[in-house]
């Protein structure tokens, strides 16, 4: 038996995303789903990703981590699979879809792909950090020296240490460039190593650094090592709303696996 699968990549964070509205997909074989995100012995991505049929909205997104396990939101994964249901035919320029924390608009401008991400209410401000969940949990902490940083020894340090232990959290070292421009390095809770990118950690930072006074923008441009994202939002006494996730997300190449 084969299956058919795409692979897209969204700023450098990868995806194996399979068309899974026949339900044909076992969601529960781990292994499987391991194997096909192992870059040794499988296709290689950070996550596993299934389109399926919604009753109300055009799709529903099932994400997966490549550790096997299905996980919390995935922007950059919600802007790839917007781009992916455009290419199926299932939309054309805007999309709502629903995933693991609610549902979601999507609008897809050129080769940009606009998602509107779960309002934040709650944002941890720490002595050494600030904590908040922008569908997944994200840790963010400011560095002197993000290039030189050990990303994986540290996120993970980070990552299993407490108060995350064993459900973990994302873990986002961020530099200022300006006051509208940051850098993040992400270790990715689930993939276990540092990301190109991660979407719903480059929002964590917007809303962290504007809820932290290093800046007062509404608008952030956010450099990751695979690129470039911007961030949007409003803000207000009771939080942050309207977020939005805006960046490239694109089609690597198809192909059929055998499982
Ligand atoms: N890469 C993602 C985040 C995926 C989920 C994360 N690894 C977790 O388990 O919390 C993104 O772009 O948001």
């Amino acid at each position: 038996m084969t299956q058919t699968f795409y692979k897209y990549q969204g700023t450098g964070n990868d995806f194996v995303i399979i068309d899974n509205r026949s339900l044909k997909f076992n969601k529960a074989n781990i292994t499987l789903i391991t194997k096909l995100c192992d870059r040794r012995f499988g296709i290689g991505a950070d996550g596993l990703i299934l389109l399926e049929n919604h009753d109300t909205a055009d799709f529903k997104m099932v994400y997966f981590n490549a550790d096997g396990k299905e996980s919390s939101m995935c922007g950059n994964g919600g802007r790839c699979i917007t781009a992916f249901a455009k290419f199926l035919g299932i939309v054309s320029n805007t999309a709502t879809f629903e995933a693991i924390d609610g549902m979601h608009i999507a609008e897809i401008e050129g080769d940009l792909v606009k998602l509107q991400m779960k309002d934040v209410s709650t944002i941890e401000n720490h002595q050494t950090h600030l904590f908040l969940d922008t569908g997944s949990p994200h840790h963010v902490q400011m560095v002197s020296d993000l290039e030189a940083l050990d990303v994986k020894h540290n996120g993970s340090t980070i990552r299993h240490g407490h108060p995350y232990n064993e459900a973990g959290s994302n873990v986002n070292f961020v530099n200022k460039i300006s006051d509208t421009e940051f850098g993040v390095r992400t270790y990715e809770r689930g993939v276990e190593d540092e990301t190109f990118s991660c979407g719903t950690g480059v929002t964590a930072v917007a809303l962290a650094m504007h809820n932290s006074g290093q800046t007062t923008a509404e608008t952030i441009t956010l450099q990751t090592p695979g690129g470039e994202l911007k961030v949007n939002y409003l803000p207000s006494e009771n939080g942050y709303t309207s977020i939005w996730l805006i960046g490239p997300a694109k089609q690597v190449f198809k192909g059929d696996v055998p499982c």
